[in-house]
């Protein structure tokens, strides 16, 4: 019987396997940021263990940071980010701290150096790794001890987990995104939909969206309750890496190319589980309640908490959110927009951004908040922050940002966003503070306006 992808990646980097005891990887990659590596450099330290393969471990600092820069005020961030920097030092760590050309949110600069490549498996303490599986790796987020494991071992033993295909057959119809498809999966299949399972993206929308858009596919794959996401690497998967600084050059890189066509799913291949979705039906898809799969159709009413699956939750979501069942969710009024994150504070996202607030003005406080430093710099090669500056939003330094609110960058109780991040939980972006998911060209488009918009509905 054939192998899919996911199965195909997992089985070259075993290497221990026994019964009844969990696979023992390998780990190609290590990512390393400040929430989550004190305690494991601490473990090792206690141990008396350098790190493995200091090579194959990169840190920057992402959460903590504040974005207008300046220093950290937090006492709290202030140490995360220099017990990182002190870690480092002595593990002898690569590491992109605050101001350096290469520092920028975890999961937006593995891509941008290369560094993310097809078939590696890739792992970090944090939840939203799965975004590295657009490029056929297996990604996925890991818990403070196995950061330890993996630092010392440069393995991790880890049980198989069972396969999906979401296949997405049509295509994106125009003003609708890779955030409308991946939100509108969420709110099909449950926010533990994908539970236990490594989710394969698939189908001709999915062949069809630009490495940006299938980073933000495969980033929220965790919000599914999956352990992974994965896309197998094509032709756009090649062109995004050739040239970049640690991609393959030469006959290494034909080598490389040659393996990476070899991964995908084989025809005869069965998956566990098929959900299938046609992208030609979807339209501009936003959250109205404190879960990523609480959402709708942008020219759909808040929903009353029996229409949907679990009514006692939408009602607890309604009242936290401040929201009554019936309104139309274009009347949704904000106070904040944000741009940026993991999710979509990419290249493609903010010119997207920049495209709908060209010569126009916004009414709400708008972040635009570039993933990496490298964004922020191309951004502004391009001009779009003159764009951005022009319509009143506010410019700012690379980092996590508004999308947790662990930085300086908050909604204050009951402030209402529209946010391109990946989380609208209780509190996520400040105390009180409320938040719908929206695309780049959503969150543009309610700057304008101040409330919920699709460009579409500009003048
Ligand atoms: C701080 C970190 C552990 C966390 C995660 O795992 O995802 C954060 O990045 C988030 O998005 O909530
Ligand atoms: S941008 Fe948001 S989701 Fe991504 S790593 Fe940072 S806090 Fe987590």
């Amino acid at each position: 019987m054939g192998r899919t992808l996911a199965e195909k990646v997992w089985e070259q980097h075993v290497v221990r396997r026994a019964e009844g005891e969990p696979d023992l990887l390998y780990i190609d990659l290590h990512l390393i940021h400040e929430v989550t590596s004190p305690q494991a450099f601490d473990g090792l330290r206690m141990a008396g263990r350098t790190v493995r393969r200091p090579d194959l471990t990169i840190a920057t600092e992402d959460h903590n940071v504040p974005t207008l820069l300046g220093p950290i005020t937090d006492p709290v961030s202030k140490t995360q980010v220099e017990t990182l920097r002190k870690n480092c030092a002595e593990f002898g760590v690569r590491l992109h701290p605050m101001g350096d050309a290469g520092q920028g949110v975890v999961h937006i600069i593995g891509p941008q150096f290369g560094l993310t490549q097809p078939g590696m498996t890739i792992v970090c303490g944090d939840s939203h790794t799965s975004t590295h599986g657009a490029f056929g790796a297996l990604a996925f987020g890991i818990g403070t001890s196995e950061v330890e494991h993996v630092l010392a071992t440069q393995t991790l033993p880890a049980y198989r987990p069972k396969t999906m295909a979401i296949e997405v057959s049509g295509e994106l119809p125009a003003g609708v995104t890779a955030k409308d498809l991946i939100l509108a999966i969420i709110a099909k299949i449950g926010t533990g939909g994908g539970q236990g399972h490594i989710v394969e993206y698939r189908g001709e929308a999915i062949r069809k969206l630009s490495m940006e858009g299938r980073m933000t596919v495969c980033n929220m794959s965790i919000e599914a309750g999956a352990r992974a996401g994965m896309i197998a690497p094509d032709e756009t998967t090649f062109a995004y890496l050739e040239g970049r600084p640690h991609a393959p050059t030469g006959e290494a890189w034909d080598a490389a190319v040659a393996y990476w066509k070899s991964l995908a799913t084989d025809s005869d291949a069965v998956f566990d589980t098929v959900v299938e979705i046609d992208a030609s039906t979807l339209t501009p898809f936003v959250t109205w309640g404190t879960n990523p799969g609480q959402g709708a159709p942008l020219g759909a009413a808040v929903p009353a908490p029996e229409e949907t699956g679990d009514p006692a939750a939408a009602t607890r979501a309604l009242e936290y959110m401040g929201l009554t069942p019936g309104t139309p969710l274009r009347e949704i009024e904000v106070d904040t927009v944000f741009v940026g994150s993991c999710t979509n504070g990419r290249i493609e996202d903010l010119r997207a951004a920049a495209e709908v607030l060209r010569g126009r003005k916004v009414v709400t406080r708008t972040l635009v908040v570039p993933g990496s430093m490298l964004v922020k710099l191309q951004a502004e090669q391009e001009g779009l922050d003159e764009v951005f500056k022009a319509a009143g939003a506010e410019w700012r330094a690379a980092g996590c940002s508004m999308c947790l609110g662990m930085n300086p960058d908050t909604l204050a109780p009951g402030e209402r966003s529209a946010s391109t991040s990946n989380r609208n939980f209780e509190g996520r972006q400040g105390k009180g503070g409320r938040t719908h998911l929206v695309s780049p060209v959503v969150a543009a488009a309610t700057a304008v306006t101040g409330k919920l918009t699709a460009p579409a509905d500009l003048a």
